[in-house]
């Protein structure tokens, strides 16, 4: 299902919300899974002589962002636009938007920005657009706006809006989350526990490619002093934070240098017919043993769970094991996949031990090792063997786990 919420955030500045709630969307970027679903928040900001819509939304839910802006304003008397990233997902109405404003508004964002609009949407969309520059400050409204980049949160396009007289944050992708929360802001501690898993699914799965960015823009903020003080921040995605601001982007740092969570252990494995399986219980009961918390993931004929899931659970890990079998001279696909994502959006500093079982010639195992290799992951062993595991491979797989658990302590 999808909805449309319209809420007033505050009086003074008058700022409303219209957030478009997407239960519909399966696979985001047509890649993740999301059954939680996403939102498109996109906010408007009324002033004494200016009028300013901050993003928009998806193409596919233009009319409903429509409708909902004209209960709040007539589309003519906007004066400016802020695009803080132009993926289509807060973009893709934009066209709608300026038809139906007469192309009277100003655009405001960076210069590739720019240069993204009009490559997506065509030179009209941009004959009015000024390229704001890092740090730049702008009287719109008599209020101070200031735009701060914010390269790879989540494109090179991206920036932040700082309103300086009232401390607001409009912060776009960062700051962001899956899933539908049911409140617009953090006020209830539930939602918000229960939304915290879905930004971290976001973070790795959307932007975790340039993992290394959130840390160092998040900084950057720090240091211009507005997040410590900041009212608002704002996203485009998820909820607003106004009860305790700083949380999200603390929140976005912990997941950025993969802070882990005591004793949690990721497991994940293929098994075809039970042969990894077997390993990986053994694997299992060791780290229970140990005080450990497995968090197991499995591919079966009966299972497949999504990667964007397990990639989720990746940064607050304190180790990784990787089970897989040899599958055509190769790693088993499954496993295949959910370690390329791995590598690519959640390459983090943490110990991995990896087990593997084959027929007739082990492959698996080296070619995982490879990837870890070549990672920022460190590989603490390889325990593989054929068929059936005997009792020397179970003593050979309690033994890496043991190893694997001094690597974290
Ligand atoms: C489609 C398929 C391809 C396989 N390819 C290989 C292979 O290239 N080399 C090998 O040693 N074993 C190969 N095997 C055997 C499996 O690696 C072996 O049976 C392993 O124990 C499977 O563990 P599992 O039942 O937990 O998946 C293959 C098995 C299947 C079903």
């Amino acid at each position: 299902m999808v909805e449309v919420r319209v809420e007033q955030l505050c009086t003074d500045p008058e700022l409303y919300i219209i957030r478009i709630d997407d239960g519909k969307i399966r696979y985001f970027e047509a890649t993740w899974d999301i059954p939680e679903g996403i939102t498109y928040n996109s906010y408007l900001m009324k002033l004494k002589d200016a009028v300013v819509l901050f993003d928009t939304s998806k193409a596919e839910y233009a009319d409903l962002f429509m409708d909902a802006l004209k209960k709040l304003v007539d589309p003519k008397e906007i004066t400016h636009i802020i695009v803080h990233h132009t993926e289509p997902d807060h973009s893709g109405a934009l066209p709608k938007v300026l038809e139906e404003n007469g192309y009277r508004a100003q655009l405001i964002g960076t210069t590739f920005a720019r240069n993204l609009l009009q490559g997506f949407y065509g030179d009209k969309v941009v004959e009015n657009f000024k390229v704001a520059k890092d740090g730049e400050e702008m009287d719109i409204g008599g209020k101070t706006f200031r735009f701060i980049a914010v390269p790879w949160l989540h494109w090179p396009d991206t920036m932040i809006t700082y309103v300086v007289e009232d401390r607001l944050i409009f912060s776009c992708d960062a700051g962001g989350g899956y899933g539908i929360p049911e409140t617009i802001d953090d006020s209830d501690e539930k939602v918000v526990e229960e939304y915290l898993p879905h930004v971290t699914k976001y973070i790795v799965t959307v932007i975790g490619h340039y993992h290394k960015y959130i840390v160092q823009n998040i900084k950057k903020l720090k240091e211009l002093g507005i997040v410590e003080s900041a009212r608002m921040i704002l996203p485009g995605h998820g909820l607003v934070w106004r009860k305790n601001p700083v949380r999200i982007f603390e929140h976005y740092e912990r997941v950025g240098a993969g802070v882990p969570t005591k004793d949690k252990v990721l497991v994940i494995y293929d098994s075809m017919y039970g042969f990894v399986e077997r390993r990986m219980n053994i694997v299992i009961d060791e780290l229970k043993k140990l005080g450990k918390n497995p968090i197991v993931y499995r591919f079966t004929d009966k299972e497949v769970p999504a990667v964007s899931d397990i990639l989720g659970e990746v940064p607050d890990s304190e180790a990784l094991i990787i089970g897989a079998s040899t599958y055509e001279a190769d790693i088993h696909p499954r496993i295949r996949y959910a370690l390329f994502e791995i590598l690519d959006k959640a390459n983090y500093e943490k110990p991995v031990l990896v087990v593997g079982a084959f027929g007739w010639g082990g492959v698996a195992g080296k070619k995982i090792e490879t990837l870890i290799s070549r990672s920022k992951f460190d590989l603490v062993d390889t325990v593989e063997s054929r068929g059936m595991p005997t009792q020397e491979d179970e003593e050979r797989l309690r033994e890496g786990v043991r190893k694997l658990v001094s690597w974290i302590s």
